[in-house]
């Protein structure tokens, strides 16, 4: 596919570009410092207690702000009081399975705003690049970060590229501008300082936009909140007629549509991940992001050259990389593309403006179902709550989207401007919490009622032992009516084959590594709590045994079910 290319060591992606260009507004480009959170810095509290048999490799100690955990106390167990707590009064099977993804923005950057939502139940902090200057997204990682440390969270950090999207200028810093039915603008190509820029002309970061677009084609904002019809092309200029008026928000994305269908010319050539991408890379691998969600993923190749340059970048690195669903191309290559992801978003919001509307529901669901038989988590995005950027509660009708995502058993729902900038985030988190806990109880009762819900788990041919011990352990689970399943692993492999049998208790899974940690979190039904253990499984199991029940989150006589990656094993046992 044209859009991909090769990257080689010898050769920096951002040398080995040539396609049509893109500009962007937002300039404030800085090459980062390759790996700063090596620096420590002197704290009050910078102790590590680890039992001396356990060798944590330095990259796997909690990183911002160069201080480590302190555990002392703990017995070297690791989980954050919101969950604790939790399990203590409301026991296991109130736990909720469906995880919480939100995008922060300037409504919620604030330290304080950070950990009002990890409390309320985020499991994953995602920042946009497509906004804010990159000191921004430093200062917000290191909060989320600090947070972890200081409160035992595991709120994983999601980066999300800008893409080569086609997009509005920044109305020079209005907060919106207004287009009325009939009234003639401007899209162009040209860039205007912002004294001199003519009325009603808006700058498109696309050089190419004036060469693809065709008079009598549809132009849409932001999917179709605002549309114009071109009626003449003039050189770099686009004069368009506005026959959906509607505000125009600064950055708003566009797609041109003809007879029908998405425009597709020089457009379509635009590198997936653009330079200004390849930077904000380098910035989040300096700045130990946990996930990089690529935006209009075409092809798988881009994910694969995205993981070699990762690899190549920070040899050892646990980021996982996420393809985002949301370009009309990935849908030809929808399995080659999650086949070569650590897990997938449906983008629903671009998505909506690059295919007809009516076809989401289908993709989302194809999507949500091919991700778990390959075992990649799966995240549901876009407008799941849209009116609560403005009113404290949901419509009906948002309710119920949020019910079908939490139905098909999605890993995780996201909010974006819901967090990002609306009025009630907090509310718009609690509204999914409680909705996630709601409908997966009720998929509980109702499954053991209707066997018209087939399991769609497939295994791969040979089927592997990982995969059988953890299906067998899964239903053995679900027949014992055990408490919880216990996994034990170092990599994060079993916990996330468990994951995937969707079973009705919750999934303790136990890691020495904290960025395992953080990453396991955007997993269905996972808890996952750092605990250093040895290869000897019934230490590690009376040792957690004493540790939980001295915190009360296991009782005696609780059913276990303990699964080791160690041995590949299954035990059933009682809590005692
Ligand atoms: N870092 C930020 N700074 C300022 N505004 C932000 C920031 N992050 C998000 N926003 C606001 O919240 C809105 C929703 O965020 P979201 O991440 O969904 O972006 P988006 O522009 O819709 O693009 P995408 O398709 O990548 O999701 C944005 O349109 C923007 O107005
Ligand atoms: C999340 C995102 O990028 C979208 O819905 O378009
Ligand atoms: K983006
Ligand atoms: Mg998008």
């Amino acid at each position: 596919m044209s859009a991909s290319f090769r990257f080689s060591s010898s050769l920096s992606p951002l040398q080995s570009r040539d396609f049509p260009k893109m500009r962007f507004f937002n300039p404030r480009i800085v090459v980062p410092n390759p790996i700063p959170f090596l620096k420590q810095t002197k704290t009050s509290h910078s102790r590590v207690v680890l039992p001396e048999n356990v060798k944590v490799a330095a990259s796997e100690l909690p990183v911002t702000a160069g201080k480590p955990v302190d555990m002392a106390g703990s017995g070297g167990l690791q989980v954050d009081l919101v969950t604790e707590t939790d399990l203590k009064e409301n026991g296991f099977r109130s736990t909720r399975r469906t995880k919480i993804v939100c995008t922060i923005g300037p409504r919620t950057c604030e330290f304080e705003e950070i950990e009002a939502l990890a409390v309320g139940g985020m499991n994953v902090a995602r920042v946009n690049m497509c906004h804010g200057t990159r000191q921004w997204h430093r200062d917000v990682i290191r909060r989320v970060r600090q947070l972890n440390e200081d409160k035992g969270f595991a709120v994983a950090v999601m980066m999300d590229t800008e893409g080569s999207e086609i997009h509005m200028d920044d109305l020079n810093g209005a907060e919106s501008a207004k287009a009325e039915d009939g009234e003639m603008w401007t899209f162009t190509v040209l860039t205007f300082d912002p004294s001199s820029c003519p009325e009603r002309t808006i700058t498109v970061n696309y050089d190419g936009f004036a060469e693809d677009v065709k008079f009598g084609d549809e132009l849409l904002v932001d999917g179709g909140m605002v549309r114009f019809l071109v009626t003449e092309k003039i050189g770099p200029d686009v004069i368009c007629q506005c026959t959906d008026p509607g505000l125009l928000l600064p950055r708003a994305n566009l797609t041109l549509w003809r007879n029908g269908s998405l425009v597709q010319e020089r457009n379509a050539m635009l590198p997936t991940i653009s330079s200004k991408d390849w930077l904000d890379i380098d910035f989040g691998i300096a700045e130990g992001v946990d996930f990089i969600a690529v935006s209009f993923v075409k092809s798988a190749e881009v994910i694969k050259t995205l993981k070699s340059y990762i690899t190549a970048r920070s040899p050892g690195s646990q980021i996982g990389v996420i393809a985002k669903i949301e370009s009309i191309d990935s849908l030809k290559n929808l399995e080659e593309i999650i086949k070569a992801s650590d897990g997938a978003m449906v983008a629903r919001g671009d998505l909506g403006a690059q295919i007809p509307i009516e076809q989401v529901p289908s993709v989302q669901k194809r999507v949500v179902q091919l991700c778990r038989k390959l075992n990649k988590p799966v995240i549901v995005a876009s407008q799941l709550l849209e009116s609560m950027i403005e009113y404290p509660i949901p419509t009906r009708a948002e309710v119920a989207d949020v019910s079908e995502a939490v139905r098909q058993q999605a890993d995780a729902l996201m909010l974006s401007s819901e967090s990002a900038m609306g009025q009630f985030p907090e509310k718009a988190l609690a509204v999914l919490r409680c909705v996630s806990l709601r409908i997966e109880k009720w998929r509980r009762e109702e499954k053991h009622l209707d066997a018209t819900d087939p399991s769609i788990v497939s295994f791969s041919t040979p089927p592997s032992i990982s995969e059988e011990i953890c299906s067998t352990a899964s239903q053995m689970a679900n027949k014992l009516k055990a408490d919880a399943i216990f996994v034990y692993t170092k990599t994060g492999q079993t916990a996330s084959l468990l994951s995937r049998n969707r079973p009705d208790c919750p999934i303790f899974a136990f890691t020495p590594s904290t960025s395992i940690r953080r990453c396991l979190n955007l997993q269905w039904g996972l808890i996952p709590f750092r605990l250093d253990f040895s290869d000897d499984v019934e230490t590690n199991l009376y040792r957690t045994f004493s540790l939980l029940k001295a915190r009360e989150m296991i009782n005696s006589g609780d059913l276990i079910i303990v699964v080791s990656d160690v041995l590949q094993s299954i035990q059933a046992i009682k809590v005692p």
